[in-house]
């Protein structure tokens, strides 16, 4: 399924803005802060254990008003924040969560007129905040091998802007056998195996451009970031994680929330160069506090002579006299 944009709507502000009208989307928030999400339809009710109320007494209204059911329930009605959003839309594969999503935004520099690549696009999640971020003339491609899951992410992308989105195609296939734009800015991959696209992406970033890859184990960032180092065509690969811990406040009740979301993913950045470069590369020599791994994988082996006979803490650590002997 290739969606050619259909339409040259101005997307997104005008669809988010303004009093309710027929057609928006509408977040309800009852007393005990439970949510749904209600898409206003003139001459519908909205009903509920405690009675209904007429979608007409919202329509014409300001966000942030209160509606009362027939009963005497009362909703706090505001639009759906692409956050809200994201977390309560159909999914077909697990989304990007906010927090992350801001950070690609970020740390893959997703600028207004950009042509972004992304895949897979599974329920469009990331497909939404990159949109946004390209704005109506950048350009989004999103490659999804699975053909349900396209689908979903076409609905949930074109219901959240209120219009199919000018600056967006989507593409069904496999992004290592599809991908065919050029001169692309950003990709973006949020797939099991980003590996294996590695090589069809260094031919279609522009150098300078920025490959993010997301991934949700350990042994997934590790093949990740080795297949970037070795390929030759990219920067040294930066790896992190981010974690969001919410805060209770509440008069001399001021501390972090039980709850955190610890775990979602890594991200992983780097930079493509132009052809035939080679970067200058730093060789790191093991440290103080550096970890028995780091050591190994700089090769410095017994055998050949660089560094001396490991010597480590319990804890793994190199020891402070291994880490005099090797340092300058
Ligand atoms: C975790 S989901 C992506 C979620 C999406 N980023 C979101 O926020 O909603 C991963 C998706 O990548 C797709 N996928 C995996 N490998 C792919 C490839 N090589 N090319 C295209 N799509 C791929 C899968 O079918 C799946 O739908």
């Amino acid at each position: 399924m290739d969606s050619t944009p259909t339409s040259t709507v101005p997307t997104g502000a005008e669809h988010r803005r303004g009093l309710f009208k027929a057609g928006d989307q509408v977040q309800l928030t009852d007393a005990k802060g439970r949510m749904s999400t209600i898409t206003l339809q003139q001459g519908k009710q909205y009903h509920t254990h405690k009675g209904a109320f007429d979608h007409d007494e919202l329509i014409g209204s300001p966000e942030g008003v209160v509606v009362k059911t027939t009963g005497g329930n009362e909703y706090l009605a505001l639009r759906p924040l692409l956050s809200d959003f994201v977390l309560s839309m159909p999914r077909g594969a697990a989304v990007v969560y906010p927090k992350d999503a801001g950070q690609i935004v970020q740390m893959a520099d997703i600028f207004p007129g950009a042509r972004v690549v992304e895949a897979g696009v599974g329920s469009g999640a990331l497909t939404c905040s990159l949109l946004r971020a390209v704005g109506d003339t950048g350009m989004v491609h999103s490659y999804e091998r699975r053909e349900e899951f396209a689908e979903i992410a076409a609905k949930n992308v074109r219901s959240f802007f209120g219009a199919e989105h000018p600056a967006w195609e989507l593409t069904i296939g496999d992004l290592a056998e599809k991908l065919a734009d050029d001169e692309v800015d950003r990709v973006v991959l949020d797939m099991l195996a980003p590996w294996d696209c590695v090589d069809a992406v260094a031919k279609a970033l522009v150098p300078g451009g920025v490959i993010c890859c997301y991934v949700a184990t350990t042994t997934q960032l590790s093949r990740t970031v080795e297949t970037l180092r070795a390929h030759g065509a990219f920067t040294e690969p930066q790896p992190w994680e981010s974690m969001v811990r919410g805060w209770h406040v509440e008069g001399l009740a001021v501390r972090p929330d039980h709850r955190m979301i610890g775990h979602t993913g890594f991200l992983v950045t780097a930079r493509r160069l132009a052809d035939g470069v080679t970067p200058p590369v730093r060789r790191r020599r093991p440290s103080k506090g550096a970890y028995a791994a780091d050591y190994l994988a700089e090769g410095a082996s017994p055998a050949d002579g660089t560094a001396p006979d490991p010597e480590f803490n319990e804890d793994g650590t190199v020891t402070s006299s291994v880490a005099r002997r090797v340092l300058p």
